[in-house]
Formats: C-alpha cells, structure tokens, sequence
C-alpha cells in the first residue's frame, strides 16, 4: 500500500495524472493496450479534467466502469454519460473507446451482458486482470457500489453483480466485485476533502473492515491519493 498526500486538490490530481501516464506508458509497451476502470462520483470529475493532459496513444486505451448506475445515459446520474459529456469532441477519445453498459434491461442482465464484454477483452482470463482501477470512496467507506455490511461484499463468484438496493443513489447499479478489483494491477483511490478525513483515518489507521479497506491486490499495488484535508486525521496521529 502505498499513501501519497499532496499538498491540495491541484497537487493530488497531477500526482494521480502522472502515475496514470506511467502505468499507461508500461501498460502498452507490454500489452499494446491499456485497460482502466472508472469510476463515478468527484473522481470523475477530477478525471475529465486530468485525462485530457495525459501523454499518451490514446488509441491504445479502453476505459471500462469500476461501477455503473443502470439508467439511460443521457441521464444526469450516468457515469459514463457524464465522462461522455466531458470528455468527447473535447479529447482524443470517442464512444468506441469506452466500454458501456447494456441500455434499457434490469440490472442483473445489464450485469450479466457487462460480464460477457468483459469476457471479448480478456480473452483466455479465468479472471479479468486490469492494469489500473480508479476509484472514489464514499462517507461510509464503500468503493464501486460495494456498500457497509451488503451481501456482494461477499460475492466470489461473479465478475460483475447487480445491487438494486444501493443506499447512494440511484438503486440500480453494476459493480465489480472484488475477485476482479483484488485482480487488478494497480488500485488507486483518489479521495479528497476534510469531510472525508474521519473515514480514511477509520480505514488507514484504524484498520476498521470497510469496503475500501478490502481493496488489497494480490499481486497488485494499491494507492491512496489524498489531498491535505482528507488526509488530517492521519496527520494528526503522527503528530501526537
Ligand atoms: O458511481 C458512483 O457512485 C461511484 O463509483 C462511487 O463509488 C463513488 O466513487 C463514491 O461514492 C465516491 O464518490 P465521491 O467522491 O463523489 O464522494
């Protein structure tokens, strides 16, 4: 595990940015092919604006959704139609570089056809292995649509489930499961703001079972990318 705190938002970004290019950089030369998972919420927002600045063949890149809310995507609670908005006739990516939920079906089978997908870009993989994860953290400690205390925490079965019952809305959603995020190469959390400081010091320091605290690859790097304040909880305790 790796902590890496920046001085502010703008600090954090760019340091999340340039580990981005690295990985897409080493991602390539190996692969020929980057894979990333997105996700939603202020991450998102961060990555509109950071991706854009990244150095790379973006031609070589698929983005994929750590989680997804199952609504139309010209919904203002799309994921992808909020990185669609942003980010295409703005950047060098179009629709064809991101993978998309299955519209208008119920979340099982949108889950269900995400599965297979996910199945044409791993070819030969009894579990998808991606080269990096991006991922935000809620209040409560959930990661993707892996919320406190629900049964899909302990899903180890499936790639990708479907929750109907998310206590962040909206309810319907799809989620990777952990036996895909713990495959991953590399997990990275961007996480900022004082009103986050009190939940990472419950998940770094005080090691409390939480959602993100089960993000742990096993054979991966996981990092958490925080600005000053979400971070001055942590702070405080050193300096005690
Ligand atoms: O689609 C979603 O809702 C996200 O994937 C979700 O997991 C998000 O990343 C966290 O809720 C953190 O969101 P904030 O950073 O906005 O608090």
């Amino acid at each position: 595990m790796k902590i890496i705190v920046g001085k502010n938002k703008d600090d954090i970004f760019q340091k999340t940015i340039n580990l981005i290019e690295n990985v897409a950089k080493e991602s390539i030369a190996k692969d020929n092919i980057f894979k990333i998972g997105l996700s939603g919420g202020s991450v998102a927002t961060f990555l509109t604006i950071g991706i854009p600045k990244i150095k790379t063949d973006f031609t070589k890149w698929k983005l994929f959704f750590c989680d997804e809310r199952n609504v139309p995507e010209d919904s203002n609670d799309s994921t992808y139609g909020f990185y669609k908005s942003a980010l295409i006739g703005t950047s060098k990516l179009t629709e064809d570089h991101f993978i998309r939920i299955k519209q208008g079906v119920s979340a099982k089978e949108a889950a269900a056809d995400y599965t297979e997908q996910l199945k044409r870009y791993f070819p030969g993989e009894t579990v998808p292995k991606f080269h990096l994860l991006l991922l935000g953290m809620g209040p409560d400690g959930h990661t993707c649509s892996l919320f406190p205390n629900h049964p899909l925490l302990e899903e180890t079965d499936e790639w990708i489930a479907a929750i109907t019952d998310s206590p962040k809305p909206p309810s319907e959603r799809i989620t990777m499961t952990f036996k895909v995020v713990n495959n991953s190469k590399n997990c990275v959390f961007v996480v900022c703001g004082k009103e986050k400081a009190g939940i990472v010091k419950r998940i770094l320091h005080n090691k409390e079972d939480l959602p993100a605290s089960r993000v742990n690859p096993t054979s991966g790097e996981v990092y958490w990318m925080l600005d000053e304040e979400a971070a001055g909880d942590l702070q405080k305790i050193n300096e005690d």
